[in-house]
């Protein structure tokens, strides 16, 4: 069905700025898919696959790949999907390219270290001239790329507009419902990254199903309060960019954050693998964020104590087990 978002691009050409241009070819739109990387970008444009961050996917037919901004410039909507610390520097970059009031979407879940801001904040900042809006949701890359059923979330403070973004690039394997809770969307992302984490350790240091079970519970728990300080709405976060994404990330190897937390937990040491794990960077600043609210998030602060190697597993999991006795709710 014709829309008046048809010509979509995407900026970023990782695992799921690929995966999301395929998608939204499937929804009948044309896409332009942007990366730095001039050599990489050609690779793609001739093999018809993203051999680096998505190899065995074929790129559909309408996704056109480049290494120039400008081919954006044409788009009637643009997401932006590169990692979170990356948000400020492509948006910035962006800024000459879009004509004013263009769509313009986060995909990444993560909060900017330094500033604290949140992805559409950062977007409002970086690239006053565009609207801002969020994607989020139990998604992975390998998952929507391959058509498999996936739902997420697309918020901007317009409803109507989320509305018309998520009827432009849905389909039938990937649906997405629209909000206006801006921030309780990109809270959930950025949260469930560090809980996943903790998951990951806990099943690496063999603690059993009970205890994770345990930990998405807690660790929801601990998104809800940080959300409620932060503005996000309570039905947001039990919906799919909150709840949905804190169990897919808790239970899968296949999240990268989970993986990292599974080598932790298995070897007690902190090894970055090369792979992008947000919640590695979003730890320090969301333990930052709620200490300054008085928000207690007991496990996301031990997520950040291993990590910053201030104790080790063992003392991290005797601590948590040592808190007092409390009310649950
Ligand atoms: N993968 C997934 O399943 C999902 C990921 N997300 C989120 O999407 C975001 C991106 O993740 P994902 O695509 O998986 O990550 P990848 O590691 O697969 O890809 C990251 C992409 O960003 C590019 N990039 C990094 N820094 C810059 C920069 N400064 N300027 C321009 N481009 C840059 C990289 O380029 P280069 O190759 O040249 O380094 C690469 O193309 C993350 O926030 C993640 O949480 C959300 C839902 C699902
Ligand atoms: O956000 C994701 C799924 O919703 C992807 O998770 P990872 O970044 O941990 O791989």
């Amino acid at each position: 069905m014709p829309s008046r978002f048809q010509r979509i691009g995407i900026a970023g050409a990782g695992a799921w700025g690929t995966a999301l241009a395929n998608a939204a070819a499937r929804a009948g739109r044309d896409v332009v898919i942007w990366g730095r990387d001039a050599g990489a970008m050609e690779t793609m444009r001739r093999a018809r696959e993203n051999r680096v961050h998505l190899r065995g996917v074929t790129l559909a037919p309408s996704v056109s790949p480049s290494s120039s901004l400008h081919s954006l410039s044409g788009c009637d909507a643009v997401l932006l999907v590169v990692p979170a610390q990356a948000t400020r520097t492509v948006a910035a970059e962006l800024r000459s390219h879009l004509p004013p009031g263009t769509p313009l979407v986060a995909c990444a879940k993560g909060i900017e270290r330094g500033t604290t801001l949140f992805m559409t904040q950062v977007l409002a900042d970086a690239c006053p001239s565009a609207v801002p809006a969020i994607l989020s949701g139990p998604s992975f890359a390998a998952d929507v790329a391959a058509g498999l059923p996936t739902a997420v979330t697309l918020a901007s403070q317009e409803l109507d507009l989320a509305e018309a973004l998520a009827t432009a690039l849905g389909s039938a394997s990937f649906r997405l419902y629209h909000s206006d809770d801006v921030r309780g969307v990109e809270i959930g992302g950025a949260t469930k990254n560090v809980l996943a984490i903790a998951a990951g350790i806990v099943a690496g240091r063999g603690l059993g199903a009970s205890a994770g079970a345990a930990l998405i519970a807690r660790g929801f728990a601990e998104l809800t309060r940080f959300g409620r300080a932060f503005g996000a709405r309570p039905e947001t976060l039990t919906g799919l960019s909150g709840l949905g994404d804190l169990i897919l990330t808790c239970s899968s190897p296949q999240s990268r954050n989970y993986a990292l937390g599974l080598s932790i937990g298995k070897d007690g040491g902190f090894h970055p693998s090369g792979k992008l794990a947000e919640g590695a960077l979003t730890a320090n600043v969301l333990v930052a964020m709620a200490e300054a609210k008085a928000v207690e998030m007991p496990l996301a602060q031990a997520v950040e104590a291993v990590l910053s190697g201030r104790c080790t597993v063992e003392e991290a999991i005797g601590s948590l087990l040592a808190r007092p006795q409390k009310a649950e709710l």
